[in-house]
């Protein structure tokens, strides 16, 4: 009896699956995959990704340079970055795009480790030196579900990487933003900020750590920092918006241990359930080129819609007190 219902339960799982990927390759979503804009659209603009040689972040800049952006990479492995960085030269020269070794500077590796302040003054501190521009500011990087492990700094990873590095390198990089203004900074969280508290007397889980509740955490933490940094912003012609790109088959799941076994199931349900990385990227391209956005600032949206938030992600003293205690947790002076 047992095996029957196992075998019935593994049918039905595969029956969904094809089902859900022929109603994939048939629905319009895929037409969206060769990319919307026109390929000038981005021309002349310098954007900046972190986490740019992975997953939503490479889709992303592959995308941009597509539609003519200068796009740096910043990347905490040199390694995996030009590895990325070679694919989407290869990529951008077989669309018809820039020579075959980008020869005219479109797409540059930087080193960023989000996990290390020092790493992140650094970048900023050269890329202030180097860059006469920045258009548009892509906090994309992100780790989820990591075991328990602090940052250089002594912050738990999710919130240090996810939230607290975003935090100071966006600060650091404002000013060159105002000076590039009309300029836009994107924000990635996820839906599972729903889950999400901001327990200041414990922001690096040093009294008990849940790997989901953290994740939700750094996520609520990215609203609630674009909300306040929004504000801040009035008048700067500087936007920030924030979005959740629904669920993408990226790296992202490293750290989730699936049985051997199981895998090959979960890879199913992954190709079948989960968006394309250029699916996921649809809604940062968005906010990072669309004119429909133009002096659009402190929203959240998802598949490049404006969406509803929660009422604990629009508290306005939370977010304030968040700014006040990530300054003072990455140092940054008054
Ligand atoms: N995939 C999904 O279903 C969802 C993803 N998101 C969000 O999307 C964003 C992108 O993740 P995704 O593309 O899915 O996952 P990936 O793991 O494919 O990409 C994450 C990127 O972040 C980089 N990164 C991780 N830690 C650091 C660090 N300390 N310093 C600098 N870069 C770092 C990774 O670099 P490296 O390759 O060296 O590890 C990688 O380039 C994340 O913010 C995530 O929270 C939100 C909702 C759903
Ligand atoms: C792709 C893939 C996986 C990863 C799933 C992930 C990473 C889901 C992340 C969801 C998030 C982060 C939602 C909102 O933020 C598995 C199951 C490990 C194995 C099969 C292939």
């Amino acid at each position: 009896m047992a095996v029957a219902s196992v075998a019935a339960a593994l049918l039905a799982a595969l029956g969904g699956a094809l089902w859900l990927a022929a109603r994939r390759f048939s629905g319009p979503r895929n037409q969206r995959q060769q990319g919307g804009g026109d390929p000038g659209l981005m021309h002349g603009k310098t954007v900046l990704i972190t986490g740019a040689n992975s997953g939503l972040g490479r889709a992303t800049a592959a995308e941009l340079l597509r539609l003519g952006a200068r796009v740096i990479m910043g990347c905490r492995d040199r390694a995996r970055a030009e590895e990325a960085a070679g694919q989407l030269r290869q990529e951008l020269c077989q669309a018809g795009g820039a020579g075959p070794d980008g020869t005219d500077g479109q797409l540059v590796v930087k080193e960023l480790d989000l996990a290390s302040l020092r790493s992140v003054r650094a970048f900023c501190q050269k890329l202030l030196q180097e860059e006469p521009r920045l258009d548009v500011l892509i906090n994309n990087a992100g780790v989820f579900h990591c075991p328990y492990t602090k940052t250089e700094d002594g912050f738990e990873m999710q919130f240090g990487v996810n939230h607290l590095g975003h935090f100071l390198l966006t600060n650091l990089l404002l000013g060159l933003l105002k000076s590039s203004a009309p300029s836009r900074i994107v924000v990635v969280s996820s839906k599972l900020y729903k889950y999400g508290e901001i327990n200041f007397e414990d922001l690096n889980s040093e009294q008990s750590y849940n790997k989901s509740f953290c994740y939700s955490r750094s996520k609520l933490a990215n609203i609630l920092f674009t909300r306040e940094l929004a504000r801040r912003l009035e008048g700067t012609n500087v936007t920030v918006n924030v979005l959740h790109p629904g669920i993408v088959r990226t790296n992202l799941g490293r750290h989730i241990h699936i049985p051997l076994l199981a895998r090959p199931l979960f890879n199913l349900v992954s190709w079948a359930f989960f968006k394309t990385p250029l699916e996921g990227a649809q809604t940062s391209i968005y906010l990072a080129c669309s004119p429909d956005v133009e002096g659009v600032s402190g929203r959240y949206f998802g598949d490049c819609k404006e969406e509803e938030l929660l009422p604990k992600a629009m508290d306005e003293s939370v977010a304030r007190k968040l700014w006040d205690i990530s300054e003072v947790m990455v140092g940054i002076l008054k």
